[in-house]
């Protein structure tokens, strides 16, 4: 378990954390979902005693991450897969790292297999992909078996082995009770892999809730029909106060409603239909729409000169 209260963080002039205030909880793989430059690192390395909050306070299973005489034991963390020392091998490394935290090295040769490095741990990493490197630093976050783990964005740049390969082990982390978090920028990455979100922006929660009830509570509904009377019947939904727009020539759309009623309504005056359908607000939409306003840099179309 993880709990952060009124945690803030201050760069000087940037409010990198702003009073964020969450639980993550065991047996759930949390997806922990901001843009660029949300401050999604940051708060890992305040939860992880890398960086010390300006305000607030985190504990890990009920005491401060620095409290730990043996820390390994009670997180383990992946955050940036780079920083390993790429002249040794991946056993050398995960040996170093064992050693220097009192951990027998039979813990190694576990995690190699676990993660399944066993052909390339006797290779330097410097020879690694990026989908090997990963692998290394999750088997490294996995050598104190903790009861905690913190994943920062593990997905960025895999193929969809490697993508695949990481949403198993983490359902299976989870599944076995212990406290998964993940950060990632794509809501779509996290649609398969997270029972819950925490999603920040520009510092501050937004949302914390399962995935589901994110993605319901924000699914704006919409009904798509088509019909050779569009007129007609954009004139029936208005009288009886249906929010209602014409799109390209047979098609409206409705808001707010479902398929069911606007069906009924074109029934009950005669209108012929050639579709109709409720239109499910896309994850990646729905995420836009949550943290829209607190995106530094929207990427726009290019403008065209005639
Ligand atoms: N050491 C630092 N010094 C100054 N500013 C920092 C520092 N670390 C982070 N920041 C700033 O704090 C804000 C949050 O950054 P952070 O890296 O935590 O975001 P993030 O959500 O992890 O983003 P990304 O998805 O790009 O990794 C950004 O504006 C960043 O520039």
């Amino acid at each position: 378990m993880i709990r952060l209260r009124g945690v803030t963080k201050r760069y000087g002039e940037v409010l990198a954390v702003d009073d964020l205030s969450f639980d993550v909880e065991p047996g759930k793989v949390t997806g922990f979902l901001g843009p660029n430059g949300a401050g999604k690192s940051t708060t890992m390395r305040i939860i992880l005693g890398l960086d010390r909050p300006s305000s607030g306070e985190v504990l890990v299973n009920g005491r401060p991450f620095a409290a730990y005489a043996e820390p390994l034991r009670e997180v383990g963390a992946l955050l940036d897969p780079g920083s390993v020392h790429s002249g040794r091998t991946g056993r050398g490394h995960l040996r170093v790292a064992a050693r220097t935290n009192g951990l027998p090295l039979r813990r190694v040769e576990e995690v190699i297999e676990q993660v399944g490095l066993d052909g390339a741990a006797r290779r330097r990493i410097k020879g690694y992909s990026l989908g090997m490197r990963q692998r290394l630093g999750i088997a490294a976050a996995l050598l104190g078996d903790p009861r905690v783990l913190l994943f920062d964005e593990p997905i960025n740049g895999l193929d969809l082995d490697g993508v695949r390969w990481i949403r198993d082990l983490l359902r299976r982390l989870a599944d076995d009770g212990r406290t998964v978090l993940v950060s990632s920028h794509l809501m779509s990455e996290m649609e398969q892999t997270a029972d819950r979100l925490v999603v920040i922006g520009r510092g501050r929660l937004i949302a914390d809730a399962t995935t589901a009830e994110i993605l319901n509570g924000l699914g704006r509904r919409q009904v798509l029909v088509r019909t050779p009377q569009p007129v007609q019947l954009l004139r029936h939904l208005e009288e009886r106060g249906f929010i209602a727009s014409q799109l390209d020539g047979q098609d409206l759309q409705v808001e707010d409603r479902t398929a069911e009623e606007v069906g009924e309504l074109a029934h009950k005056f005669g209108v012929p239909l050639h579709h109709l359908s409720d239109v499910q607000q896309s994850l990646e939409e729905a995420f836009i729409e949550l943290t829209g306003d607190t995106v530094d840099y929207h990427g726009r179309p290019a403008e065209v000169t005639p």
